[in-house]
């Protein structure tokens, strides 16, 4: 197979909460994008997104339960493999892309470098660009606090400044700046409620890590080396920030859990409680997602979105994506015992304590 009939491959990275999912949705319903198959990764142990992707089911596959940059990488090289046998015996209608969105703890590297060498993949895909949000209101402490958003960032062919209706000139400013001075090259465009023409996404050209700095060339190294090298625990990186990918673990006070709740919730009770987590614990709550049955509108499930200390407003769905109606919420913090998410859920939400699942992670 020539390169050029290889399938691309665009993907799709961001920190938490950035607009990975916004973007991909708008890109989504494009004409163009008819013949796309998405591939979506989700962290926690119940995923939301895929159904609040509006997409067919072939279009979509999901890996869940796992990080693709860790523990479900084997998972994103049987995915793909299974599209294209697929593809190839015509049980799926044909398709001329593949998008993956990663989670938003996820260090590109090592996906990328899965994608450039797995002998199932190399003969028949070819990445075509690393597509990076960065949100405009968080964006300058994640690139603090989180390593993996820095990477994130040096790798992307094309950066999306999210969120730009939510901030002043100056703060968009200095944001472009600290981008432009960790990724030179990549093309920088800013964009509000997902809204990018898919020029400014797709068609990137051959990944290349070499045109890259110098820190990106020294990770795809290291990618490289630990493709080779068994890597054991013994390793004298243990409890440390290790570069090793398959030692790769996200920060360990970084956790990942989520809630279903069967009894419908009260909307201003719920509401009231969302105030209090934020204003309590906003700063280490790095995501929330939920979709909740709200009693007061049974049919219209409200979507919520947390990301730190900023909660979006709520939207309310036409209708219950399946037919599950229980309340899903799904939290990834640092630091913030479950239990007392679950003490003020029952407390502030009056939600009865029986009516609390966990689901096994
Ligand atoms: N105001 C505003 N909100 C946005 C914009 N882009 C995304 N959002 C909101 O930000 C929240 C998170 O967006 P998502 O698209 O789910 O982010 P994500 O990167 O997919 O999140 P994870 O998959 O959890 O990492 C949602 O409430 C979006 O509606 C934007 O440009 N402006």
């Amino acid at each position: 197979m020539d390169a050029v009939d290889h399938i691309p491959v665009t993907v799709l990275t961001g920190f938490l909460g950035s607009g990975k999912t916004t973007v991909l949705n708008h890109l989504l319903r494009q004409p163009e994008m008819g013949g796309v198959v998405a591939i979506i990764n989700e962290f926690g142990e119940v995923a939301l997104d895929h159904l609040l992707v509006e997409s067919s089911e072939d279009r979509l596959a999901l890996l869940d339960n796992g990080c693709i940059c860790c523990s479900v990488r084997e998972d994103l090289i049987e995915t793909l493999d299974d599209l294209a046998a697929r593809r190839a015996a015509g049980t799926i209608p044909p398709f001329h892309r593949v998008l993956v969105e990663t989670t938003g703890l996820a260090d590109p590297v090592p996906v990328l470098h899965t994608l450039m060498t797995a002998p199932d993949i190399v003969g028949r895909y070819r990445i075509d660009g690393v597509v990076a949000t960065v949100d405009a209101v968080n964006g300058a402490h994640t690139l603090h606090a989180h390593a993996e958003a820095v990477r994130q960032v040096a790798v992307a062919d094309r950066l999306l400044v999210t969120k730009t209706d939510l901030v002043s000139g100056d703060t968009l400013a200095r944001l472009e700046a600290r981008l432009v001075a960790i990724n030179p090259v990549a093309a920088l465009s800013q964009v509000s409620n997902g809204i990018v023409d898919p020029a400014r996404v797709l068609d990137a050209g051959l990944f290349d890590p070499a045109a890259r700095s110098a820190d990106v060339v020294r990770w795809f190294e290291t990618a490289a080396r630990a493709a080779v090298e068994p890597h054991h625990h013994a390793h004298d990186c243990e409890g440390t920030r290790c570069d090793h990918p398959v030692h790769h673990a996200h920060d360990s006070d970084v956790q990942s859990f989520s809630l279903v709740i069967d009894e419908p919730i009260h909307g201003e009770a719920f509401a009231r409680w969302l105030d209090y987590v934020a204003a309590l614990k906003g700063e280490d709550l790095l995501r929330f997602k939920a979709i909740v049955n709200v009693a007061e509108q049974p049919d219209a499930p409200l979507v919520v979105h947390g990301v730190q200390h900023v909660f979006h407003p709520p939207i309310s769905l036409a209708g219950w994506p399946s037919e599950d109606r229980r309340s899903r919420l799904v939290f990834i913090v640092r630091g913030i015992p479950r239990e007392i998410i679950e003490t003020t859920l029952c407390k502030f939400a009056a939600v009865s304590r029986t009516a609390i699942q966990r689901p096994a992670a």
